[in-house]
């Protein structure tokens, strides 16, 4: 008998879907998994107003159409907080629907250039969206070229996030893509405004995946991965049904030669499958019964937006992840091209 698993069907608290001919293979593939997703919005240039999220989320919707008339996945937007943005901006975004904003610090990772250069300079816009509610979303690492890599996080936690949390007790803030005890430490114990998502890469690697053999640029994403004993404490955070721990995949495509390359862009894509991914990290930490609110219940209710109602069903059956997808005129190679998954989405009969 073939185990199966029906669960609510899942939303992507974290995506980066890219634009123009990238939108036909990322979007394709979020939407076979997802009800709902946060775009991201580091594109070239930034979406940093309420005009270009509008436009960003109907170029979107339109590949969507194209290719699923009656796909029911909903693009939730965000915007690029830069020095430049200005509380009447989030006040409108609000009112257009956008959901959250992106705090980049200048310089820590992709297309982070237009990024923040201090905290101070965004404080009347922070104010603004702790006021209507509107949610952080923070990439949180330090910039200083003197902090070892792997303590980007940890640092970023004792020198911005703790102060800022401080100064606005009741915004809400969501912690991208945690990677080590530190950060699982700090969100369980920030209480209710405060939570953090978490990708299937980080549950399932740790930095020995980025050597295995030689050098792995597919592996490489930012933050880094980290030791043994912070995938483990990720893992224990994500199957511990604490409702502040949820999904986001931070699905990261860059087309190959890209991250193939003498300087390799950092970032993983796993939307193709990312619920399968999920699904072996739960296993592993024998908690698939709790896969379910972490993948569509937790992120949902700290939004405040209601939970999706339709479902997918997931079977253990091994396959092989492709070597790559078709990614605009070149091809975009997933996390663990070739290998062996275990799980599958269960094809509606
Ligand atoms: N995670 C990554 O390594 N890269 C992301 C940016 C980000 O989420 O930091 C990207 O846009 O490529
Ligand atoms: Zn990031
Ligand atoms: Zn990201």
């Amino acid at each position: 008998m073939t185990k199966t698993l029906t669960i609510t069907r899942p939303d992507d608290w974290h995506l980066h879907l890219r634009d123009g001919d990238a939108l036909r293979t990322t979007v394709a593939h979020a939407a076979a998994q997802f009800a709902r997703a946060i775009v991201m919005p580091n594109l070239r240039p930034p979406v940093t107003d309420v005009g270009q999220a509008r436009a960003y989320r109907q170029r979107i919707l339109d590949v969507l159409r194209a290719q699923a008339p009656h796909a029911a996945f909903e693009p939730l937007m965000t915007l690029y907080l830069t020095d430049r943005m200005t509380a009447a901006t989030i006040r409108a975004a609000h009112a257009e629907g956008v959901v959250a904003c992106k705090l980049y610090p200048a310089g820590a990772t992709t297309n982070s250039d237009a990024g923040v250069t201090a905290m101070r300079n965004i404080y009347p816009v922070l104010e603004a969206m702790q006021d209507v509610g509107m949610v952080l979303l923070v990439h949180g690492e330090v910039t200083d070229p003197n902090i070892d890599l792997f303590d980007r996080e940890a640092v970023f936690i004792d020198q911005q996030l703790i102060p800022l949390r401080r100064d606005f007790p009741q915004l809400k803030i969501v912690m991208e893509h945690i990677t080590t005890r530190e950060a699982a430490q700090y969100v369980a114990d920030a209480g209710q405004y405060q939570a953090a998502t978490i990708t299937a890469h980080h549950l399932l690697y740790n930095r020995n995946a980025l050597f295995l053999g030689g050098i792995r640029p597919h592996y490489y994403c930012l933050p880094v991965l980290k030791r043994e004993i912070h995938r483990q404490a990720l893992l224990q955070a994500a199957a511990s049904g604490n409702p502040r721990f949820f999904l986001g995949t931070d699905s990261a495509p860059h087309a190959a030669p890209l991250k193939e390359a003498a300087v390799g862009c950092a970032g993983c894509y796993t939307a193709a499958a990312a619920i399968e991914l999920y699904a072996e990290a739960f296993e592993q930490a024998e908690a698939l019964d709790r896969l379910e609110a972490f993948a569509a219940f937790h992120g949902a209710d700290f939004y405040g937006l209601p939970r999706s109602t339709a479902t997918i069903t997931l079977e253990k059956k091994p396959w092989q992840m492709p070597q790559s997808y078709p990614y605009g005129q070149t091809e975009l190679k997933p996390l663990r091209a070739g290998e062996s998954m275990a799980w599958q989405i269960a094809h509606q009969s």
